[in-house]
């Protein structure tokens, strides 16, 4: 709803309420247009202030009623009789200004803002556009070049660069509701149409089509496939070629070919997934609200490789005091000066103090005796990480966390030879940690509640996205992406070759094929694995392995590669070919080609064309089913945890929700037709047989991904 009241004796203020961010639901708009018909027809009201309850403005549209039918009075009439207004209105932005919460402002005559305020039109991250005129509008008012920015990433912005910008006529210190209230009793009477944005001549640059073909050139590499950003730029485009009834008209044309797109329905459900994913709750019912975290001020990071480099700059970032231990002072000195000059670039792009000195470098384990949490991330190696965990224990408080960052090792086998198992958890980070977002916190069978609160809540101060999981091999990023791995060294047994994998991934959405991320990755991280886990072994004839590891099928082919020394990036050919050693442009490699075919010959494997519908089919469905089975086994809490650790750990497109959402969107039924194909034609990969749960979710009329906890809950009580 919206609250009318009367201050002053010529001012009227129109709160929006609607608890946490004031979204403009049915109710609220409502409420809107009663309470400015209420302030047009009080003849004592000279001026109107627009604020937020709870100090914030505006958080855009109701997001949750994206899915029923829209009802109430509509938006674009709404600002556009707030702007026809013959009284001044004025916006009083605190807090957020977001989506067609700045649209509505934006609708205003003037914009007042707090310091602390952020501005942004983040409707393209959900798959849409501004399309309450905000396309129309901003450009009008800060140019097309600095609009088509805005729009097209969905940035947020502070008060300071609004300002800067011209999107808010003031930002003051203290309460915007009394400046905006000073504001417009210092400008009553001046004419409005000046402050109209909708009146203003379109925003003219000297050549709109090579600022519009540069934008849409840099939106399609950004967002690979993605629509919203080019709709973003069409209609950005239109301001600036057509009047301005002519610009809405196309601004709601496009937005309501994103509305029924796919796309937002993904992107809508990420946003909500993420939320939902930050609500973590474990097997025995403690969770996010009923499970208290200790604070964390000092943490020591064990091992200062790239893992723990990028972990001790994303601590530092947040303001933690940090103690770096290596085991000589070579590794020292080295792991120093990349942390060092990490933060420098950061605290000078940043514009802030070097955080420097929070950070101490040192080889004793003594310095860690006060420390609240540590985090080791030496090799990957079990018995060198138990020496550490044993280590630690004789120095530590009693109460210190021990954190391990692993990609996919035991978390019970680690904690077992610690004094403090309920205080062991996982921690498996992204390279590079100061970069990627996702985290991993994995919980053992004896971790305490509290012990993954802090976790948690650690990662969401260091800015992460984080992830509550069961501790099993490869957790569940990695352990999904075996299938799928796999099934991409099938296809080029079978006749494909690593650029026609990669180029159907990679139009499906993902950032980066797979045999690219190989390559740049690094071979030998997966045949250290490998070789650690039994797969590889001297017995093996060197020139024609097996194609077959214990009863399965196996593809000799990546540890070929490695045999031949081809890493990838890093020796300058791998799966691809680069031009010297590090450099990162992949070009296609006729030796691989060649390498491929005498490998078939050998083999006597007759290669086919394979489409890029089977490349999908068969490394995506491979994936979304072993997603399953993480669900089935309780080691995620929902599907929105697999999909959210796919979008920020693994370059899932958003627009495509992720594997789970994007199973229950090809539909169920098709999955389990198409796993059960594949199988068919190889029974000797258990992968592709589909799991309980597709079955069980298949048999009951594919209930909605929203649903599914109901059912998995229902399985586990049958077990
Ligand atoms: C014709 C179409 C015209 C306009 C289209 C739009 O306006 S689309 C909406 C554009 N707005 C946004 O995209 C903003 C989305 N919200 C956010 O970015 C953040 O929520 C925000 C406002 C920066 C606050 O962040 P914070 O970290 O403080 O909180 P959190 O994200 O956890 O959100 C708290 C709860 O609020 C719910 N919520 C937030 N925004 C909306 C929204 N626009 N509609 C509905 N609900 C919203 C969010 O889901 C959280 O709910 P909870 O149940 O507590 O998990």
């Amino acid at each position: 709803m919206a609250l009318y009241t009367r201050v002053k004796e010529s001012i009227a203020v129109i709160t929006l309420k609607n608890p946490p961010v004031n979204a403009l639901s049915t109710a609220v708009r409502r409420g809107i247009v009663e309470s400015l018909s209420q302030a047009l027809q009080d003849e004592q009201v000279k001026a109107v202030v627009f604020c937020g309850e709870n100090n914030t403005f505006c958080g855009g549209a109701d997001i949750k009623e994206f899915s029923g039918s829209m009802s109430g009075p509509p938006l674009v009439p709404m600002i556009h009789s707030i702007e026809a207004s013959e009284k001044l209105i004025v916006a009083a932005i605190e807090g957020v200004a977001l989506g067609g919460g700045l649209e509505l402002a934006l609708g205003c005559h003037y914009r007042v803002a707090d310091t602390n305020a952020r501005l942004g039109l983040p409707e393209v991250t959900l798959g849409l556009l501004p399309a309450a005129g905000g396309t129309q509008r901003l450009p009008r008012l800060i140019g097309i070049t600095a609009a088509l920015e805005l729009i097209t990433t969905g940035r947020h912005i502070s008060a300071k660069e609004a300002l800067k910008l011209g999107i808010v006529d003031q930002v003051i210190e203290g309460n915007a509701v009394l400046a905006a209230m000073a504001l417009a009793l210092s400008v009553i009477g001046q004419p409005l149409n000046a402050r109209r944005l909708s009146l203003q001549a379109p925003a003219w640059v000297p050549d709109v089509d090579y600022v519009c073909e540069a934008a849409l050139a840099r939106v399609k590499q950004r967002s690979r496939g993605a629509m919203a950003p080019v709709a973003c730029v069409q209609a950005v485009r239109a301001a600036a070629m057509l009047p301005y009834s002519k610009g809405m008209e196309k601004e709601r044309q496009l937005m309501d070919m994103l509305f029924r797109s796919s796309q937002a329905r993904a992107m809508q459900y990420a946003f909500f997934a993420q939320r939902s994913a930050g609500k973590w709750s474990l097997p025995n019912g403690a969770q996010w609200n009923n499970t208290k975290a200790r604070n964390v001020e000092r943490v020591g990071v064990i091992g200062l490789g790239t893992m723990g480099q990028g972990i001790a700059v994303s601590l530092v970032k947040a303001g933690i005091s940090v103690v770096a231990i290596e085991v000589d002072t070579k590794q020292l000195e080295l792991g120093k000066k990349a942390v060092t000059a990490m933060l420098q670039r950061y605290a000078q792009r940043q514009g802030v103090s070097s955080p420097l000195h929070l950070l101490k470098f040192t080889l004793s384990f003594h310095q860690l005796r006060d420390v609240d949490l540590v985090i080791e991330a030496v090799f990957e190696d079990m018995n060198l990480k138990k020496r550490v965990f044993s280590e630690l224990c004789k120095v530590l408080k009693e109460n210190t966390i021990i954190c391990t960052n692993t990609s996919g090792l035991n978390v019970d086998e680690l904690a077992a030879v610690t004094d403090r198992q309920h205080l062991v958890v996982g921690m498996h980070f992204f390279a590079p940690a100061h970069v990627m977002r996702l985290l991993e916190v994995v919980y053992g069978s004896g971790s305490s509640p509290e012990a993954v609160a802090i976790a948690m809540a650690l990662g969401k101060r260091m800015q992460k996205v984080c992830v509550a999981v069961g501790n099993c091999s490869g957790f569940v990023g990695n352990r999904m992406l075996k299938h799928y791995m796999d099934q991409s060294v099938y296809l080029l047994e079978e006749g494909a070759t690593p650029e026609q994998v990669d180029q159907a991934l990679e139009e499906f959405g993902f950032a980066m094929g797979i045999f690219k991320v190989a390559d740049l990755s690094g071979l030998d991280v997966g045949w250290r694995v490998r070789k650690a886990s039994g797969l590889i072994s001297p017995d093996i004839d060197p020139v024609k392995p097996s194609r077959w590891r214990f009863g399965r099928r196996y593809c000799p082919l990546p540890d070929m590669l490695c045999q031949q020394g081809r890493l990838g990036q890093k020796t300058g050919h791998g799966w691809y070919l680069y031009n010297s050693p590090g450099s990162k442009e992949a070009k296609c490699d006729p030796e691989i080609l060649k390498f491929l075919e005498d490998y078939r010959l050998k083999y006597g494997i007759i290669p086919r064309r394979i489409s890029s519908q089977e490349v999908i089919e068969r490394c995506v469905f491979s994936l979304a089913n072993e997603g399953l089975r993480i669900l089935e086994e309780g080691i995620t809490a929902g599907p929105e945890d697999i999909d959210i650790i796919y979008l920020f750990g693994y370059g899932w497109p958003r627009y495509r929700g992720g594997p789970m959402f994007y199973a229950a969107q090809v539909g169920l039924s098709v999955v389990l037709e198409k796993l059960e194909h594949y199988h068919h034609l190889q029974p000797d990969v258990p992968s592709l047989e589909p799991s309980q749960l597709l079955r069980k979710l298949v048999a009951e009329g594919s209930p909605p991904i929203q649903q599914w906890k109901s059912h998995i809950k229902n399985l586990h009580s049958q077990l």
